[in-house]
């Protein structure tokens, strides 16, 4: 179901009355953490008793969580091992793994010096260093786990010098010994019969999440990221992919506030819960109707599969405004299709470029109401280069805007008055989203394989990434019907009420975003796309969720 993503900020923040009061909030995370562990050991070697796991322990609490879960898997009958990499570190969940049975091993940390006789902690001889290198190294090639508890919430960007190197010392052994491109987290042997995983688990944050590439070597790319008490925003962002793995969320008893939250988190069981169905007593206007323009003599294929997905989607009417050789092809397909003008609570505008006159008509038809657009393809340049759509048509509706990046590329270059391209918008999805969000007033879809909304708020709605068949020529017509056709009925339902919240819209154009991942699971074509939304929201409205 939806989870709500918060700044760290907040998160930290929702700690401090629980922590005033005297709650043990690391005794939760850990008792979690391990776990969690246990469970990845089980899998990966079939038993936790005998298992090799290193744990990374920086300065902070971050190392505290890490090293009471390692404590807790010691008493199982793992072999511990600490390397610390600060000249302190949490005291006492270093010493509950010790009592636990931890090895412990001081990773030098300051400068090397030539003195032989400065070994204290920290400062240690060439040949001492090298030797406690070596200690790690070793270490690390033959644990089954490793946790990284190097810095947390309290982290800043950038490794000290002395973790960045042994990280990268790390990545190229192991890769060295790896079948896999992800060196570092992953080591097969085949061969003897046996099978041997490594794991590398972030707690609470990969330490050192940064979203840029530059020094990406150097920095840790876990498994798995086991967090504590909310979804950090961080962890969300598509460009930190590879350094979090998959993300797993710990309840451990904060309160925090949806409406403090930057973004949410969309899956199936969203969709399952959230999808419009037909009510005993409801007709077909009460279901919705959507206009559908799309589709020209020139690409008249899109006007189809927008349409087909529309109807598909189990809208209450769908109306066809665009020409009438477009109509024909449609009611061919969809006899149910309606061409007579009348009531409508949401429009499609855009896929396949439809010809001028029947846009002018369209927006005329539109004049003095308040129904929600979806703009997609050539619509999109209705959007000009204003700092809103504020005193256009567009205002005081609802509208949608459904750019790729190549779109969101013009359409924001439009909107700031200098050139974006595609790369750049490549490189920060969700940061440019809510930019073209913010300046134009909409709700912006960007699509891609980690399709992003964005409400003019900041607010996004991330929904789970859809699968690599969805990258078709007509696929974007298809969605643009199925938001459509969910944007009406939602419209609908809410047309005596204040209009939708914004979040509300941005989380209802994730429905949409699913359903279409449901379907492009079941077709490797656009027109088989169309066709399998049907069977989607068959399986929504019919049996009350997807078959997946
Ligand atoms: N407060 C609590 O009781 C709880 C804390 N928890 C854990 O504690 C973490 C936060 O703990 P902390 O606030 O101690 O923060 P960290 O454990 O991230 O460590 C902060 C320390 O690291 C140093 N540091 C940070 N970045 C550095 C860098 N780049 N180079 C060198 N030194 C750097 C800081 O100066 C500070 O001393 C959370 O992420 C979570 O894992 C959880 O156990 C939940 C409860």
């Amino acid at each position: 179901m939806s989870v709500f993503a918060y700044p760290s900020t907040v998160i930290v923040e929702a700690e401090r009355p629980l922590l005033d009061a005297g709650v043990d909030l690391m005794a939760r995370a850990s008792r979690a953490l391990a776990h969690f562990c246990a469970d990845v050991l089980r899998e990966s070697r079939g038993q936790i008793f005998g298992s090799r796991v290193c744990v990374f322990a920086g300065p902070g609490n971050n190392a505290g969580d890490a090293l009471f879960a390692a404590a807790a898997l010691a008493r199982r009958g793992a072999h511990i091992t600490v390397v610390t990499l600060f000249d302190r570190t949490h005291d006492q969940g270093l010493a509950a793994a010790r009592r636990a049975g931890a090895s412990v091993i001081s990773s030098p940390s300051a400068e090397e010096t030539t003195d032989p006789s400065v070994e204290a902690a920290g400062h240690c001889s060439a040949e001492v260093r090298a030797q406690l290198r070596a200690d790690v190294m070793r270490e690390l090639s033959r644990s089954d786990l490793v946790l990284d508890g190097i810095f947390g919430t309290g982290g800043r960007r950038g490794l000290p010098e002395h973790i960045a190197s042994l990280i990268r010392d790390w990545r190229h052994s192991a890769g060295a010994n790896s079948n896999t491109n992800t060196a570092g987290t992953r080591t097969s042997r085949f061969g003897t019969g046996t099978y041997t995983t490594q794991t590398l688990i972030a707690v609470d944050i990969p330490s050192d999440l940064s979203p840029a590439d530059t020094g990406s070597e150097d920095r840790i790319h876990a498994d798995h990221t086991v967090t504590f008490g909310g979804l950090k925003a961080e962890l969300i962002d598509p460009r930190v992919a590879a350094f979090t793995g998959t993300v797993h969320l710990v309840d451990i008893g904060l309160e925090l506030h949806e409406s403090q939250a930057t973004a949410e988190v969309v899956d199936t069981d969203d969709l399952n819960a959230g999808f419009p169905r037909p009510e005993p007593d409801g007709h077909k206007y009460s279901r919705g109707v959507v206009g559908i323009l799309a589709g020209s003599e020139e690409y008249p294929g899109a006007g189809v599969l927008t349409t087909t997905s529309a109807v598909n989607c189990g809208v209450g009417m769908v109306r066809s405004l665009g020409s009438q050789m477009v109509a024909e092809y449609v009611i061919g397909l969809h006899a149910e299709v309606v061409t007579a003008s009348g009531r409508m609570n949401a429009v499609v505008m855009g896929p396949g470029n439809p010809e001028d006159e029947y846009v002018h008509a369209c927006v005329d038809a539109l004049a003095n109401t308040n129904v929600p657009v979806v703009l997609d393809a050539g619509a999109l340049d209705m959007v000009g280069r204003a700092e809103s759509v504020k005193g256009t048509w567009l205002a005081e509706r609802p509208v949608v805007l459904t750019p790729h990046a190549g779109e969101l590329a013009r359409l924001l270059s439009r909107l700031l008055g200098e050139i974006i391209t595609s790369s750049r918008i490549n490189a920060d999805p969700i940061g440019w989203a809510q930019r073209a969000a913010q300046s134009s007033g909409c709700i912006v879809l960007l699509k891609g394989h980690q399709t992003v909304i964005a409400a003019p708020d900041g607010f996004c709605v991330l929904p789970e990434a859809g699968p690599a068949s969805l990258a078709t020529a007509g696929s974007g017509d298809v969605l643009a019907g199925i938001i459509g056709a969910l944007v009406a009925t939602f419209h609908a339902k809410n047309q005596h009420e204040p209009p939708l919240p914004e979040r509300e819209l941005a989380h209802i154009v994730g429905l949409g975003v699913l359903v279409h991942n449901a379907a492009g699971r079941r077709a490797v074509n656009a027109g088989a796309l169309g066709d399998a939304v049907a069977e989607v929201a068959g399986e929504l409205i019919h049996r009350g969720s997807l078959i997946e």
